[in-house]
């Protein structure tokens, strides 16, 4: 049983559509981190409260790519971790920048390795203002997809899938975690919702062939389905690399009205939350009160 979520309360998310993701991963952290101070800079009208960046970032994106990459991050929900002398770089320059800048920051994901088994898995990590690592979550629903002709992907050759579902609480807003492929499972973001999420944000890397279909409807669906912002935030595309990302890191408000969308170069989007829309939008249309468990299965409880 989930605990009462904060209060939902106005705040900016900036979403760091990242471009410059290549072979070398010091050079992917290096711009990581270069984006994050300038996301926290903000506009004159705008400075964010949290910072999100998007799927695998600090490594190009196939699963030739993930072992050889994979950082070992060693986080267990509950137990005292000591971010800024992880293991993983890519973890420590997450925590420093979340400090430095005093900003919450849903790094993205990375490749991670658990030393005991070897398995690897896609993993986002978020980070509070004072830099300690509070939350990860290990995509559930690995993206294996043979459509004839135009994408072949296969996260299973190399990744194992997540066996948790994951929140954090912020001052401002309980946040429900996925990655990309997790979005076309409703039962993750329904969960989430049910747990007391009012936004749900999944880093994630469409392609060229479900991208103009998918990417949005997606979203939308999910959504207006829960009646939270929800939110996907994607790495730049980039043509010359293995991979082609579809972009347009988007916002939409629980009314399934898209709220910010990026096109496909690097980008950072300032996006004003605003918890009235998700109140009107649950009082004018009060399905989180007409469901009807006694004909159909809550599939959220259990767990
Ligand atoms: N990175 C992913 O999980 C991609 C998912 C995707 O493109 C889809 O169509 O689903």
């Amino acid at each position: 049983m989930a605990s009462a979520p904060p209060a939902f309360k106005p705040f900016t998310l900036a979403l760091v559509q990242l471009g410059q993701i290549g072979a070398d991963k010091a050079a992917n952290l290096k711009h990581a981190r270069e984006m994050i101070l300038k996301a926290a800079r903000g506009t004159d009208a705008k400075k964010p409260d949290l910072i999100v960046l998007p799927e695998c970032f600090n490594s190009p994106y196939g699963h030739v790519h993930f072992p050889n990459y994979a950082e070992v991050v060693g986080f267990t929900p509950g137990k005292p971790y000591n971010a800024a002398n992880s293991e993983s770089d890519s973890v420590k320059m997450l925590s420093a920048a979340a400090k430095e800048t005093g900003i919450w920051l849903l790094g993205g994901t990375i490749p991670e390795r658990e030393s005991s088994t070897g398995n690897v898995y896609n993993t986002a990590s978020v980070y509070s203002p004072k830099g300690d690592l509070v939350a990860i979550h290990r995509k559930v629903h690995l993206f294996d997809i043979d459509i004839p002709g135009k994408i072949k992907f296969k996260e299973s050759e190399t990744l194992t899938g997540g066996t948790s579902l994951s929140y954090f609480d912020t001052e401002f807003a309980r946040i429900g975690l996925g990655i990309c492929y997790d979005v076309r499972f409703p039962e993750l973001s329904m969960t989430s919702a049910r747990q007391g999420c009012q936004v749900i944000i999944y880093p994630g890397a469409f392609n060229m062939t479900t991208g103009p279909l998918h990417w949005e409807l997606l979203q939308r669906a999910r959504a207006v389905d829960e009646q939270v912002f929800f939110s996907m935030c994607s790495p730049a595309r980039d043509l010359s690399a293995g991979y082609h990302a579809w972009g347009h890191s988007m916002v939409v408000d629980p009314m399934g009205k898209v709220i910010a969308e990026a096109q496909h170069d690097e980008d950072i989007l300032f996006v004003d939350i605003d918890p009235q829309v998700l109140l009107d939008a649950r009082a004018g249309i009060p399905v989180t009160k007409q469901r009807r468990f006694d004909v159909y299965p809550d599939v959220s409880k259990g767990l």
